[in-house]
């Protein structure tokens, strides 16, 4: 059976195919044309260092919808949202995947014209174009999912979003991908919680695969983060950081909630 991580890169391949056909911008979606208009004097915010300091680093997701829980938020206005996570989180995450999550590629570019923070765009890279697509819409790092990569283009990804001064999470979910990410010696590790094979979450992933990392490696355990003690049980386990989508996008108070994060790992 195909997996629907397997349907996502299969209608991702087939997205950018279109896109190469019929541009969603002002000139042809082609790589040239993205090093013609990204400006590279604008200095964007950097991602690394803010998940490198003192204490618990929370990356807020901007998230509608997902494959495993359907519509997350019904009334979405990602400037809004953006706007409230601006002062409370220390980075966002903008999925810009359309098919399955309903993100678009301009709530990025949006909301980096509206925030002060760093932005993470949180698609299914597959294809250098989607790295200079981020780096246009105003990223300071993209996600890197091992699983869909060969160990070339993890390599190759990961040094060319270097080069556009991007910073990469490099997400992981089990040993064997763990091992192929710290091959290349990567600065950022993501361990999802969440399967994305089959959707099961289980906290316990970032606490197994945390042993094998090296203190001076940024670790952010992402998914399935719901309440303080999520953060009591994963600060057994090293982190750095976390990544919320839904716990967030469906709370009252997201200020409430992230410094209840913040406390519950201080104590
Ligand atoms: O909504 P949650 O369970 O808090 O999860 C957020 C984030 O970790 C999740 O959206 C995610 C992690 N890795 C991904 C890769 C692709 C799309 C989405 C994701």
């Amino acid at each position: 059976m195909e997996t629907i991580l397997a349907k996502i890169v299969n209608r991702k391949k087939q997205r950018l195919k279109e896109l190469k056909e019929n541009s969603i911008y002002d000139f042809d979606f082609t790589i040239s044309n993205f090093e013609k208009n990204i400006d590279f004097s604008i200095k964007k915010p950097n991602f690394y260092n803010a998940m490198k300091k003192e204490g618990l680093s929370i990356i807020g997701e901007v998230k509608k919808a997902s494959p495993s829980k359907g519509i997350i938020r019904e009334s979405f206005n990602p400037i809004e949202i953006a706007k409230e996570y601006n002062n409370i989180v220390d980075a966002m995450s903008i999925l810009t995947e359309e098919n399955f999550f309903m993100g678009k590629a301009e709530y990025l570019k949006d909301i980096s014209n509206n925030v002060d923070i760093p932005l993470l765009r949180k698609d299914f890279i597959i294809d250098p174009i989607q790295i200079y697509e981020a780096k246009y819409l105003g990223a300071s790092a993209i996600l890197l999912i091992v699983s869909i990569l060969s160990d070339d283009e993890i390599k190759n990804f990961y040094s060319l979003a270097k080069e556009l001064e991007l910073d990469c999470l490099v997400e992981i979910h089990n040993l064997k991908e763990l091992n192929r990410a710290l091959n290349i010696d990567v600065d950022i590790i993501g361990i999802n919680n969440r399967n994305l094979k089959d959707f099961s979450v289980s906290l316990n992933t970032t606490l197994e695969l945390s042993q094998y990392i090296e203190k001076n490696k940024i670790l952010i355990s992402e998914s399935g983060i719901f309440d303080k003690n999520d953060i009591k049980h994963l600060k057994k386990g090293n982190i750095d950081g976390i990544l919320v989508g839904e716990s967030f996008m469906k709370s009252s108070n997201i200020n409430h909630l992230a410094k209840s994060f913040k406390k519950a790992f201080e104590e």
